[in-house]
């Protein structure tokens, strides 16, 4: 136990233990409230209420980005919200922590609320499909990005901190941690994660109790609940539709680009039938107009862009598709964040999972590092100690490999291609290990600190190659300053935009979804503002 009285910047104090244990032997779970708060009165499944209409606004993809960016705009403006999952209200494995990652292993092909893909590396992966997004499918660690990457960003720091406000006082808990989650906290501080800095919404270095979308009774809160505060009259939600492609002006100017709606379909499957939804036009050419906004994640953005004829000739043109602009940097700079999982336990065992809730953050905000309880089947846990390289170098590509815009496009990330990310990674395996391997892990789990660590760099980059897995992080295909613009515009088409993790160059070092959520809500204000003075009654119906 010596190794748990290191000293800290601030203590832990070991009453924190005690009450970790007694949390570990109460369910609060079973006093929880109903996993089917929260219906939001303005969902639909019913095509009819939509097909045909025009709206100000039109955000594809009910994901982290995209409910808090329609919620926002419906303030003053008609939004129609294009999801191509179901609710996230009733499903157990969404909503209630207990179950936290089998909805992962619990796919299929078009109608499971995680969609499974592989990348062309070979490194198996995840996204969400329902709304909510993947806030719905993920560990719920709620982590603000730093000054650093707000300022790199360009992005105004009082609007950034207000919108990050406005997302937490809606769905962020302090969690209380559970004896493993301590433990992890312990093992961190004892290999060196410092300073200690208690629970924490900031991106700081050392050992951090990070903010949960998991409540105290379990429940978790998705972005969908931030759609709560939307203006239900201004709003609609259309689930179980999946957009196939943007819908252009045919007005003979072939120099000007410009959006008139989106085409979609059911996602159940029936192909052939089509449907249309249209962006309201303004009275005159001078009247500002709404935009289609892309909220579709970082996969499904660029693939529906290339699917509606945006992008590189030659690729759109291979799947028959009419091209319509040449825009190269649609699918590039590609990037996941390479991660190496170390699992501490011997054997799986059927213990409750545990998302991750608290983290190392080492070598000048290089890594970051994570332990939890994942379960691998319905009936087995393993207790994986996980890190990312938070700035990796390597990036790579995403293509259409169908004209069925429910199918994942292939995509390749390149993970530890260049040799820089390599290093980093023996590196971090190093990290790691001290973690995994230190006393606190070793008398939790009742066995002796193993202390047969990887010495060699060598043998520590080929564990890297072996082993490089995905924290699921993903993002790129849409980044500012090569599809989108300093105000998320597409680049030469006029009424559309991207919001959501495809626009992002790198990742915000920490956990994405806090920002991701932030984003949303922060463009949102920005347009509101832009348009201060019009309201949507300047503008007539299409079509
Ligand atoms: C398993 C897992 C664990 C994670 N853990 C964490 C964590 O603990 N903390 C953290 O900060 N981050 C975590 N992340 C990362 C974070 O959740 C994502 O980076 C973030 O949610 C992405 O947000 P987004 O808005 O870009 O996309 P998404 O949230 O994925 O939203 C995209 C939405 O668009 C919909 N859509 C896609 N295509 C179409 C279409 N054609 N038509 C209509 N709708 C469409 C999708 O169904 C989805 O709802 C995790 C991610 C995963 C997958």
């Amino acid at each position: 136990m010596e190794a748990l009285n290191i000293k800290m910047g601030k203590r832990i104090r070991h009453d924190r233990l005690l009450k970790a244990f007694i949390f570990f032997f109460v369910d609060l779970s079973l006093c929880s409230p109903s996993i089917t708060q929260g219906e939001l009165p303005f969902m639909t499944s019913d095509v009819k209420e939509v097909a045909g209409k025009s709206f100000d606004y039109i955000v594809v993809g009910g994901g982290t980005a995209g409910c808090p960016l329609a919620a926002t705009l419906s303030e003053k403006f008609s939004v129609l919200l294009i999801e191509r999952g179901g609710s996230p209200y009733g499903n157990p494995l969404v909503m209630e922590k207990r179950f936290y990652g089998y909805s992962l292993i619990q796919t299929d092909e078009f109608s499971s609320v995680a969609q499974d893909f592989t990348s062309t590396d070979g490194v198996r992966n995840s996204r969400g499909r329902v709304l909510g997004g993947s806030s719905a499918i993920n560990g719920g660690f709620y982590s603000r990005a730093s000054e650093d990457f707000i300022d790199k960003a360009g992005w105004d720091k009082e609007s950034v901190k207000d919108a990050y406000t406005w997302v937490e006082s809606k769905i962020v808990s302090k969690p209380e941690l559970t004896p493993w989650q301590t433990v992890v906290e312990f093992g961190l501080v004892e290999a060196g994660f410092l300073p200690y800095n208690g629970y924490s919404l900031e991106h700081v270095e050392g050992t951090k109790i990070g903010g949960s979308i998991f409540d105290v009774w379990g429940i978790r809160h998705t972005s969908a609940d931030l759609l709560k505060a939307a203006n239900p009259k201004n709003v609609v939600v259309l689930l179980n539709m999946t957009v196939k492609n943007i819908v252009f002006k045919s007005n003979g100017n072939a120099s000007e680009t410009t959006v008139k709606g989106v085409r979609f379909i059911k996602s159940d499957g029936s192909r052939d039938q089509t449907y249309k939804a249209y962006l309201n036009q303004p009275k005159n050419c001078t009247s500002k107009r709404g935009d289609v906004i892309l909220s579709a994640g970082a996969l499904s953005s660029p693939q529906i862009l290339l699917l509606s004829g945006v992008g590189h000739r030659k690729q759109i043109e291979n799947f028959d598709i009419p091209h319509v602009k040449n825009l190269k940097g649609i699918g590039k700079k590609m990037k996941d964040n390479p991660s190496i999982a170390v699992l501490v336990d011997t054997n799986p065992q059927s213990r409750q999972p545990e998302p991750p809730q608290v983290s190392g953050i080492a070598k000048d905000f290089k890594f970051i590092i994570e332990g939890g309880v994942i379960p691998t089947s319905f009936n087995a846990t393993r207790m994986p100690i996980a890190a990312k390289i938070a700035f990796p170098v390597s990036e790579g590509e995403l293509k259409l490999s169908s004209s069925d815009p429910r199918q994942t496009p292939a995509v390749k990330f390149n993970y530890l291609d260049d040799e820089k990310d390599l290093d980093a990674c023996a590196d971090m395996v190093h990290l790691l290990e001290r973690v995994a391997r230190s006393h606190s892990v070793a008398f939790y789990l009742g066995a002796k600190p193993q202390n047969n660590l990887m010495t060699s760099t060598d043998e520590q980059r080929k564990f890297c190659k072996e082993n490089v897995r995905t924290y699921f992080h993903y993002h790129g295909g849409c980044t500012v300053g090569s599809v989108v613009d300093n105000d998320y515009k597409v680049y030469g088409v006029k009424g559309l935009r991207v919001v959501d993790g495809s626009t992002f160059r790198e990742s915000p070092g920490t956990n994405p979804m806090a920002t991701l959520m932030m984003l949303g809500r922060y463009q949102g204000l920005k347009i509101l503002r832009e348009r201060e003075h019009v309201s949507s009654l300047s503008t007539q119906q299409n079509p």
